[in-house]
């Protein structure tokens, strides 16, 4: 008789790591680490979090997604959709001729118009259909940011660099709020799309927060699909390219996906923030992930960023 292990996403708690004892810290930074090199992805518990802001930002999205295509269309105006709207079947996961079935809007990091990145970083827009778009989504943006530091400190324990690696290196960086818009599968005819076809994020770490619905994979080692599921209260953290190379592929970008539902009237809203560097950054071999050699040259975040935008249609 064979046994099969039932593999799962582990589950941290965000406290152990803010106020928790020294071995407390110590678990969370070894499991954090552990669940990125074993599955790509984790799920956590966050700590004083907000989720109000959570709820208020999907109010303000279900509200944007629901204007006639015109108006939103009015904000569908960068290459690469760097902010604003970008509608139904344009994005394409790298290795697919199928779109996907989703529509989304990106908010990005606001800086000051006498700021190094001020052109680089194209203004945000905020809808003024829709009232307190910017006051509840630059909040979450934030938030999400905040939460991404602590995740990055741990991270850097883990990797022996100095604490504030991640910080240096994604300090101004070029975030993105993402939210996600499936519609229901009876607005489209398209047999070969998914919702979200097989692909790995280009960025460092993407956190996920409450998917109003089931249907994340991530392809396992062993070949198989593995649902990733959450609570509304939880954050799915995953690791994208950029990690994974600069940790010589010690820690993988998982393949994931979002499956089509069984129920093809409903919705489905996610809110990834994908967590990039400052474009100037050099993407770099970490010293002790090096091993034998390192499989990657260094590149500029923005180069990284430039080349995986143009492989997934959103940049010409
Ligand atoms: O909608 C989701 O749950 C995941 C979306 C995703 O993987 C992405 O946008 O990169
Ligand atoms: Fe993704």
């Amino acid at each position: 008789m064979t046994t099969t292990e039932t593999r799962k996403v582990p589950e941290l708690n965000m406290e152990d790591y803010v106020a928790g004892t020294a071995l407390e810290k110590q678990r969370f930074v070894d499991q954090f680490y552990a669940g990125l090199v074993e599955y790509g992805f984790i799920v956590l518990n966050p700590y004083q979090f907000n989720f109000d802001l959570v709820d208020q930002c999907y109010q303000v999205f279900k509200s944007f997604f629901k204007l006639p295509l015109a108006t939103k269309q009015k904000y569908n105006i960068h290459d690469g959709g760097k902010r604003g709207y970008v509608p139904r079947l344009q994005e394409h996961a790298k290795n697919s001729k199928n779109p996907d079935l989703k529509e989304f809007w990106h908010v990005g990091r606001e800086v000051s118009s006498d700021h190094p990145l001020a052109n680089e970083y194209p203004d945000n827009m905020w809808p003024n259909e829709i009232p307190n778009f910017k006051q509840s989504t630059y909040a979450l943006y934030q938030q999400l940011d905040q939460t991404a530091l602590m995740m990055f400190r741990s991270l850097a324990t883990a990797l022996d660099v100095p604490k504030d690696y991640f910080e240096k290196l994604t300090h101004d960086g070029n975030s993105i709020l993402r939210a996600i818009h499936y519609p229901p599968m009876t607005e489209f005819e398209l047999p070969g799309s998914v919702r979200a076809a097989a692909h790995e994020d280009i960025n460092l770490i993407t956190l996920l927060v409450g998917a109003t619905d089931s249907g994340l994979e991530l392809l396992d080692r062993d070949g198989q699909w593995l649902a990733v599921d959450s609570t509304p209260g939880q954050i799915v953290i995953d690791s994208g390219d950029m990690l994974s190379r600069i940790s010589n592929e010690m820690i993988p970008a998982t393949t994931h996906r979002v499956v089509n539902p069984m129920d093809a009237s409903s919705d489905r809203y996610s809110m990834p923030f994908f967590c990039h560097p400052h474009p100037d950054a050099v993407l770099s071999c970490i010293p002790s992930c090096q091993g034998d050699g390192r499989l990657y040259e260094d590149i500029t975040g923005r180069d990284f960023l430039n080349q995986r935008l143009r492989e997934i249609g959103l940049s010409k």
